[in-house]
């Protein structure tokens, strides 16, 4: 058996295209102000692609680049400045931040109405509690693509490997309001290979390359990749090994599935900013 591919980037274009929709009822463009901070070379090409997403989709994008020696406050400052702009509806502060920044006092000053990445602690309590809120985007587009599948979470048993605040907590709080059973496995769990074994879906986001192999999957389970990891010789690869294509019943693909589902999820987070900003919905 080998594992149909949930194709993360056809999803992404086509939610592109509805967001575009919307985008034209609104008075003016959505704006995104997107914050990079130092030289980290994989930061800059993932702005580089938020910013080609808003582009594509109308969304207007404003990004401001610090020096790897900007202090605290000269985030903090440029966050400020934003809050008090009514034309700005989403603030991405792009982690991680350099050494000596204090990132969750940088991303609990983003308002809460203006926090797009779902990374606010009052985001994350509106999610964990089940109200309305901001979600995080990487795990929002996991649910998207479940749900492009048609596949039903309820009763299953999900496994989460991985357990930031980003990605596995709230992935775990979304699996589990569709009424799944979920478990969450981390650097820590002894027996990882036996609970993933017994999983219908596992969702892998622990940022290790072949952390996932074709042994620990129960045949025709749900493999989601969220891993974001290079290869000695430069290749992309996630968490999940090669082999698994011959034991999921599906898969999402690195590159080409989850990370064109997180831009989406930012555009469309941003959108709905805006829809509340300008009185559309
Ligand atoms: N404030 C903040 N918000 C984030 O959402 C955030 C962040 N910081 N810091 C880093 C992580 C990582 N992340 C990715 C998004 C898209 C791809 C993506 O589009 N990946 C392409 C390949 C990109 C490539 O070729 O390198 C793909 O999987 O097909 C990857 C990674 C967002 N993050």
């Amino acid at each position: 058996m080998t594992a149909q591919l949930i194709d993360g980037k056809a999803l992404a274009r086509s939610m592109e295209a509805k967001l575009a929709e919307r985008i034209r009822a609104l008075p003016r463009k959505p704006v995104l102000a997107v914050l990079l901070v130092g030289e980290d070379p994989a930061s800059r090409v993932y702005v580089r692609n938020k910013v080609l997403a808003c582009e594509r989709t109308g969304i207007e994008s404003r990004s401001v680049h610090l020096p790897e020696t900007a202090t605290e406050e000269d985030v903090i400052r440029q966050v400020r400045a934003w809050n008090e702009d009514p034309t700005v509806d989403g603030i991405l502060v792009q982690l991680p931040l350099p050494r000596g920044i204090d990132a969750q006092r940088v991303i609990e000053t983003v308002a809460l109405e203006k926090d797009v990445d779902g990374f606010h602690v009052g985001s994350a309590g509106a999610l964990m509690t089940g109200r309305e809120g901001f979600r995080p985007c990487t795990p929002s587009g996991v649910m998207e693509m479940l749900e492009s599948i048609g596949y039903e979470l309820r009763g299953k048993h999900a496994l989460v490997i991985g357990r930031s605040n980003i990605v596995g907590k709230p992935m775990a709080m979304m699996l589990l309001e569709k009424d799944a059973t979920v478990t969450v496995a981390h650097s820590r769990t002894p027996n990882t290979k036996e609970l993933a074994l017994a999983a219908d879906v596992i969702v892998a986001a622990a940022g290790r390359a072949d952390l996932v192999t074709a042994d620990m999957v129960k045949p025709g389970a749900v493999v989601i990749d969220v891993g974001m990891n290079r290869r000695p010789d430069g290749r992309l690869c996630g968490d999940v090994a090669d082999d698994v294509r011959d034991a999921a019943g599906w898969l999402t693909p690195v590159p080409g599935g989850v990370g064109p589902m997180t831009i989406a999820m930012l555009l469309v987070n941003t959108v709905r900013s805006a829809e509340m900003r300008l009185g559309a919905k």
